[in-house]
Formats: C-alpha cells, structure tokens, sequence
C-alpha cells in the first residue's frame, strides 16, 4: 500500500557536498517535478551519481538542504535506486524480486503473482529460475529494474543503466524506463548518451565540475544549449 503523502516535489536547495578538501557538489538548487523523465547529463566526474544519491537520500549534504514533497526527513518509503553495477543476490532471480518485495513489504500470499507480473514487465519471465548471478549485464540490469519496481516508487533513480550495454540490451533498459515513465513513475536518470537523451527525456539537468550548469525541457537543451559548456558538450567537444 502506498504511504498518503508524496515525495514530489523534489528540492535542493543551495546544496554542496564535499569529502574532505574535494569539493563534489556545489551550491546546487533544483526542484523536480512529476512529469516525462529528468536526465541528468555531464561529462565524466561531473557529480551526476552523486547528485542522484542526494536526490535520494543517501548522502546528506554538506551543505544546504533537500526536501520530499515539502518534508526533510528522509525515509525512502517512495523512492528507489538502480545502481550502475547492481549486486544480484545469491540466488535465483525470482527470488531475487521475492526478497525486494518482502522487503517492500508486499504480504506473503501475494508475492508468486507480483514475481510474475514484475518478471513478465521486464521481459525476464523465462529466466525466472536462473541464478541472478550467471544472467547477462543486460538482463542483470532488467533484473535490478523489477527489484526497483517492487517497492512501487513515485520516483526512480537511475545511475547510467545502460552504460556496458550493447544497443539491444539498451533499447530493452529504455523500454522498461519508457513504460514506467509512462505508468506515471518520475524517472530522474544519469546518463552521458546524448541519443538516450533525445529518446527519453522530457528535461535536461545539465552539470559540469559539481555545478549544475542548465535544467531546461529536452528540446531547449538539445536545440538552444543556453551555456558554451553545453553548446560544447552537444558538439562532442571535449568539457573538462
Ligand atoms: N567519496 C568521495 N571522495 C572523494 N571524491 C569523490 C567521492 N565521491 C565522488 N568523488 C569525486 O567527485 C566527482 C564526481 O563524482 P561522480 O561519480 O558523482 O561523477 P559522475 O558525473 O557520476 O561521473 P561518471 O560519469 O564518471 O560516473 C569525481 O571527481 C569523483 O572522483
């Protein structure tokens, strides 16, 4: 059952994040909305992981502060994390989206029928048996997506899904994010394919150095870069 309150929006305000005398994230203030998915672009080092482990709660500022639908506390009853390089557990992959569920606490006697329907919603039905540790790094990553599913989230974070993918297993990560965008889950993702971003996303958060340089809707930003970094970025430039 999903909790009363939502989560959206979300707002940083004036956040940094620094580990020790390395500055990491840098006065960064947004609010995201619900709506078509939020890419967050920049290149190598820029603070998109980072800046989505803020987002989720993970990481608590140095500096500034977040807020969930107006609250500060940061219990992620509606969020959930896709890491790059997700840890399958030690056993199959049903059982794999069984644990997440039990642990979203979805009741015993529903949990076989939300196995198959979260396996069937990522295309892994026939694998359902297989050790999640012998699965291909594409089917690894649908796999984490259905655990992700599990818990319900109203938003989704994704840390470069489909960074060591090849361009089916690419296209089969963006066609579950497309249906759960579509099924009314904010997706706020990291990713530094500027194809991914024309196919996907509906706004831009672009960052360089820790900075948050753009937030502008998709089109703006691939059409009308408003900084020269970004300009640059879309050029294939390279942006240090
Ligand atoms: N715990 C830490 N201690 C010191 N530096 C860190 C720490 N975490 C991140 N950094 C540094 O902060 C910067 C931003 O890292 P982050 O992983 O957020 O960037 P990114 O844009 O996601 O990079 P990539 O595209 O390569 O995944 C990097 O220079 C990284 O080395």
């Amino acid at each position: 059952m999903r909790a009363p309150h939502s989560d959206l929006p979300l707002a940083l305000d004036e956040v940094s994040l620094r580990a020790g005398e390395t500055g990491i994230l840098d006065r960064i203030s947004l609010t995201i909305r619900p709506g078509a998915p939020t890419l967050i672009v920049g290149p190598n080092g820029a603070g998109k992981s980072s800046l989505l482990r803020v987002c989720m709660g993970l990481l608590a500022p140095t500096a500034g502060g977040v807020s969930w639908g107006g609250r500060r506390d940061a219990r992620p009853l509606r969020r959930a994390f896709v890491f790059q390089r997700p840890v399958m557990l030690r056993r199959s992959v049903a059982a794999n989206v069984a644990y997440a569920l039990a642990q979203a606490g979805c009741p015993r006697r529903l949990r076989a029928l939300r196995v198959e329907e979260l396996l069937d919603s990522v295309s892994l039905s026939g694998l359902a048996a297989r050790p999640a540790r012998s699965l291909s790094g594409g089917e690894q990553q649908k796999l984490a997506l259905a655990r992700a599913l599990a818990r319900d989230p109203e938003l989704l974070f994704l840390d470069e899904p489909t960074a060591n993918l090849d361009p089916a297993a690419t296209r089969g990560v963006e066609e579950i994010v497309r249906a759960a965008a579509g099924a009314g889950i904010k997706i706020v993702m990291a990713s530094h394919d500027l194809g991914q971003v024309r196919r996907l996303a509906g706004e831009v958060l672009f960052m360089v150095r820790g900075c948050l340089r753009e937030q502008s809707e998709a089109d703006a930003f691939l059409d009308r870069p408003s900084t020269p970094e970004a300009a640059a970025f879309l050029r294939g430039d390279i942006v240090l």
